[in-house]
């Protein structure tokens, strides 16, 4: 048996069946571009007689997209099988795949068939795909609770009209994997014609098992593996496929099988496909999550920075990710911290490692996350003391619903005092646009965010401030009872960093991070 297992992607079929990640004609060809680059084997573009905006999109993608076998979707219902034909035609690799269910629910309740029936639509769908194209798929829908006997019957009905690719789906994912192991190899044991066809698995994940299923699979002898990027699908999703390809890579010696897959494409599909689809992608989820590759804990960033291998199974960058991520947070530790300085060029000694690490930890315990700016503003005020430019004097603010907002500000500059007035949108805006006017600040405000630090309407608002100039970004901070003057005194806080930073350089040297 063949160790190559191919991948067959449905995130532009069942994909799409998520409610709400529809996608248009221009969406479907960019993911399939993608899809092709990431070397999917097979694409499963669409539905052909779905909707005639679902036969163009299969038509072009036919067209357009070289590389992988472009397969189309279709019922037993001959026209449904015509249309799909004329649809994936032109493509150089083309699959008709047809489906029809075989589990008594299904047949009595939804189609409303008896089993000789569906064992005739086989026959003639099958029939009629394998007239037109030299590669079938049948698929038995819900076989996982299908009589294991009567679905036998099925498949070997399917390989007799022509099928090349059997497809064994958990349609609603209900089979635990020992079960579906065990229903694959009575299949083999059943139909020993089986052996010259490839075996495919289509897993669902209602219970959270659609991956491991698709392992069942193919320990049972499955060859083909169904799925779609960042496991998204019908109801709970289909198997994930960034989740089985590199499982098989990353548990290669114990599996020793292959797939065909550039996993550097995996990071870059999986952005596309939450982009295009909307549906985002949940932090924890493997290989894509925003918190696959990142650590925060104090224990493991030590053990990362001493060999990834400690707790990191797999590269960031064997799936497209740049980098893993040391996140800083309250369980960070000092090594973690260190790191980090250096990254940024800040070589502190131990004493002052210590009293930042101290102000650090402070600051964690506020904050879910402290980033580099963060630390910027703690160096600034625990270890560098920075001597301030500029001081808030005075503040008047005239404003309402009736009035152009203006200000009205006197600063320090060193020992001078200087005065402007100024207007804005709004109070906010004429009191940092007159700022800007007394100090000659180019500076850009990337980011103002303001809150209350104590209860009741006398509370303490603390604002922050982001301020980027050439380059240069750094944080001012304040608060006040009065949010304006907190907000000006914020502003100004930042400025003075700023100018701290543009007349010694973003880096501490030797000497000054000995002070
Ligand atoms: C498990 C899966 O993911 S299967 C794929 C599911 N995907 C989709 O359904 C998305 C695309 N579907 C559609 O756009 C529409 O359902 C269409 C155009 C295919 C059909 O629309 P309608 O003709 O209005 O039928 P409707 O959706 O109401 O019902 C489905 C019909 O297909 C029949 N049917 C279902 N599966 C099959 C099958 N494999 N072979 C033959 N007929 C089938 C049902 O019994 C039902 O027939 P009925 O109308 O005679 O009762
Ligand atoms: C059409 C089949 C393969 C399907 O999507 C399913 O059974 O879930």
């Amino acid at each position: 048996m063949s160790n190559l297992v191919k991948i067959f992607d449905t995130t532009l079929r069942d994909g799409e069946q998520s409610p709400g990640a529809s996608m248009n004609l221009e969406e479907k060809m960019r993911l399939a571009h993608k899809l092709a680059q990431l070397g999917v084997d097979i694409i499963e573009v669409g539905f052909p007689a779905s909707s005639p905006g679902d036969f163009e999109s299969v038509n072009q993608i036919a067209q357009q997209v070289k590389g992988p076998v472009i397969c189309g979707l279709a019922r037993t219902g001959h026209a449904d099988i015509q249309t799909c034909w004329e649809a994936i035609k032109p493509a150089e690799k083309k699959r008709i795949h047809v489906f029809i269910a075989t589990s008594d629910i299904h047949l009595e309740h939804k189609l409303r068939i008896s089993r000789e029936q569906a064992l005739a639509e086989i026959t003639s769908g099958v029939g009629l795909a394998a007239s037109l194209c030299d590669d079938v798929e049948f698929s038995a829908e819900d076989a996982s609770r299908s009589d294991p006997d009567f679905l036998a019957q099925a498949v070997a009905t399917a390989l007799e009209a022509g099928a090349t690719t059997i497809n064994i789906p958990d349609t609603v994912g209900y089979a635990l994997p020992d079960e579906f192991t065990e229903r694959i190899k009575y299949l083999y044991k059943k139909v020993p014609q089986l052996k010259k066809a490839t075996v495919s698995v289509h897993c669902h994940d209602d219970l959270g098992l659609a991956v491991a299923n698709s392992l069942a699979g193919i320990k049972a002898g499955a060859r083909q593996v169904e799925g779609c990027i960042n496991g998204i699908g019908e109801r709970a999703g289909n198997a994930s496929i960034e989740e089985v390809v590199m499982m098989l890579a990353t548990r290669e010696k114990a599996l020793g099988l292959t797939t065909n897959i550039n996993r550097k494409e995996i990071y870059p599909a999986s952005r596309l496909v939450s982009m295009i689809t909307g549906v985002t992608v949940q932090p924890n989820k493997a290989i894509v999550g925003a918190n696959a590759f990142a650590h925060e804990s104090g224990i493991h960033v030590d053990g990362v920075l001493k060999n990834p291998l400690t707790y990191e199974i797999m590269t960031p960058e064997e799936v497209g990710i740049g980098q893993n991520n040391l996140v800083l947070g309250k369980h960070s530790g000092r090594a973690a911290l260190k790191a980090r300085l250096a990254d940024m060029g800040y070589e502190l000694d131990r004493d002052n490692v210590e009293k930042l690490f101290q102000a650090f930890k402070r600051l964690a315990d506020k904050k879910k996350e402290v980033f580099n700016e963060d630390l910027e503003a703690l160096i600034a005020d625990e270890i560098l003391r920075i001597p301030l430019r500029w001081r808030l004097d005075y503040l008047n603010i005239v404003s309402g619903t009736v009035t152009v907002p203006t200000a009205t500000v006197r600063i320090f500059d060193c020992e001078e005092l200087k005065q402007e007035f100024g207007s804005g949108s709004g109070p906010v805006d004429a009191v940092y646009n007159t700022i800007s006017k007394i100090t000659g600040s180019k500076a850009k405000l990337l980011r103002f965010t303001i809150s209350a630090i104590t209860g009741g309407l006398d509370a303490q608002g603390e604002v922050t401030v982001r301020l980027g100039e050439n380059g240069l970004v750094v944080l001012g901070k304040s608060s006040d009872s009065d949010i304006l003057v907190a907000a000006a005194k914020a502003y100004i806080n930042g400025l003075n960093r700023l100018e701290y930073l543009k007349t010694h350089g973003p880096r501490l040297s030797a000497q000054e991070s000995s002070l």
